[in-house]
């Protein structure tokens, strides 16, 4: 008998349903048959062997894909293959966060020949039918384009994908998730001394402007440094910031409530601040710990909210953890000069572009709070 694998295959018989996707990797829903047989297993018993699906009517390896998710990583050059993506997450990643704090990933064996090719051609026949159907309804936003930004970056053709703890809705009655990417929880190094913006805000300042100017929608405005505070009035301005006006109020609170509990994202803050302390400009990118920074700068929370009264746990857990590539070193510089350059950080840039100060770090946002209450 062969060795036995430590990650499992997918079955040949599997359905992948697109869930969602960001800029390097695409989520896919798994569906698999009841009573499907494993097939690497198959392959390499012997024939006079009792194979495990005869042995358990009701097979344990089924059970690996019970609430998982495949993540498939695109074809860029900033990502690398799943494998070592995955063994360098089990060694810089993991150990920083206790297990029920972050999306549990195993690797899994792409096996059904030609499996990534056939999810390429299903993108690029999904862009071509949305591109006729966004013609024929100009006047409609059609909900089921692929993002448009995503289009033209398809799959790499990887081994292996990744199955991740599925954090989606179960679909109970009265359970709320809420996912969103915390960024930046406390300053950039390289950003002037006495800034009024921090990097997110600068970021989103910049942004803004030019969308402004094209007329593009705004980017919500939300300063990452409030996740952190201990002010509860900072965590309610965050917390509707960020769910109005999708949510009602009721959970607006509760996501509140969680803010000032939860020890997840000063966890987050604490290592971002502890594994980057020079900046993006001066950081050595083949530091290890600058890229890890880098990632956690970068990382997705998703928090489920069981039924209120339900007596269940909130479950909140960190994704989208893979280690940055040092790639990006020209990027990140790209993105850091004209920050401190223009006068995002400083809350100094044109006229013309000027953009509100809601950052934690501005005075104006504190006196323009001290006027409303006043009025
Ligand atoms: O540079 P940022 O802060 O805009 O972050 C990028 C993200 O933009 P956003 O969160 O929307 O502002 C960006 O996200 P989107 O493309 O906007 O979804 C990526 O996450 C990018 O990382 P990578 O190229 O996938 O490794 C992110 O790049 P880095 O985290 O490597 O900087
Ligand atoms: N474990 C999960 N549970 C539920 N949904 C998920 C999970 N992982 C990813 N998703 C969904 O898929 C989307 C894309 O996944 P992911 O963030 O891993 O992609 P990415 O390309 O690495 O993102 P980025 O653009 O930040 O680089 C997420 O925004 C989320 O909506």
């Amino acid at each position: 008998m062969m060795a036995v694998r430590d990650h499992p295959t997918l079955p040949d018989n599997v359905t992948l349903s697109y869930l969602a996707e960001g800029a390097a990797n695409i989520v896919y829903r798994i569906h698999i048959p009841p009573g499907t047989p494993q097939p690497s297993v198959l392959e390499e018993y012997g024939d006079d062997e009792p194979q495990p699906t005869e042995i358990d009517s009701a097979p344990i390896w089924l059970r690996q894909f019970e609430n998982k998710l495949l993540r498939l990583r695109k074809d860029l050059p900033t990502t690398s293959p799943c494998a070592a993506g995955h063994d360098t997450w089990l060694r810089l990643i993991a150990p920083l966060f206790p297990a029920d704090q972050i999306v549990h990933q195993s690797l899994v064996e792409l096996r059904p020949p030609g499996i990534i090719t056939k999810l390429n051609e299903e993108l690029r026949s999904w862009e071509q039918s949305s591109e006729r159907s966004t013609i024929k309804k100009s006047h409609l936003r059609s909900l089921d384009l692929r993002p448009t930004q995503r289009q033209g970056i398809y799959l790499a053709e990887d081994d292996h994908g990744l199955l991740v703890t599925d954090m989606t809705s179960s679909g109970e009655s009265g359970e709320e998730i809420i996912e969103f990417k915390p960024k930046w929880l406390c300053q950039s190094p390289s950003a002037p001394a006495n800034s009024k913006r921090c990097r997110q805000c600068a970021r989103a300042a910049r942004t803004n402007a030019r969308r402004a100017r094209t007329g593009e929608h705004l980017m919500p405005l939300l300063c990452p440094l409030d996740l952190v505070s201990k002010s509860p009035s900072d965590l309610e301005l965050v917390s509707s910031r960020l769910l109005a006006p999708d949510k009602d109020p009721a959970i607006i609170r509760r996501f509140a409530r969680w803010l000032e509990t939860n020890t997840l994202l000063q966890q987050l803050r604490t290592y971002q601040e502890m594994l980057d302390q020079k900046g993006v400009l001066v950081g050595d990118v083949d530091d290890e710990n600058f890229l890890v920074a880098m990632t956690l700068r970068d990382c997705t929370v998703f928090v489920r909210f069981p039924p209120e009264g339900s007596g269940r746990e909130i479950e909140a857990r960190l994704g989208d953890l893979d280690v940055k590539s040092s790639r990006k070193k020209d990027y990140w510089r790209s993105i850091e000069l004209p920050l401190i350059e223009e006068g995002w950080y400083a809350g100094t840039e044109n006229k013309e572009d000027r953009q509100p100060l809601i950052c934690r770090l501005s005075p104006e946002r504190w006196n323009k709070r001290r006027e409303e209450k006043d009025s």
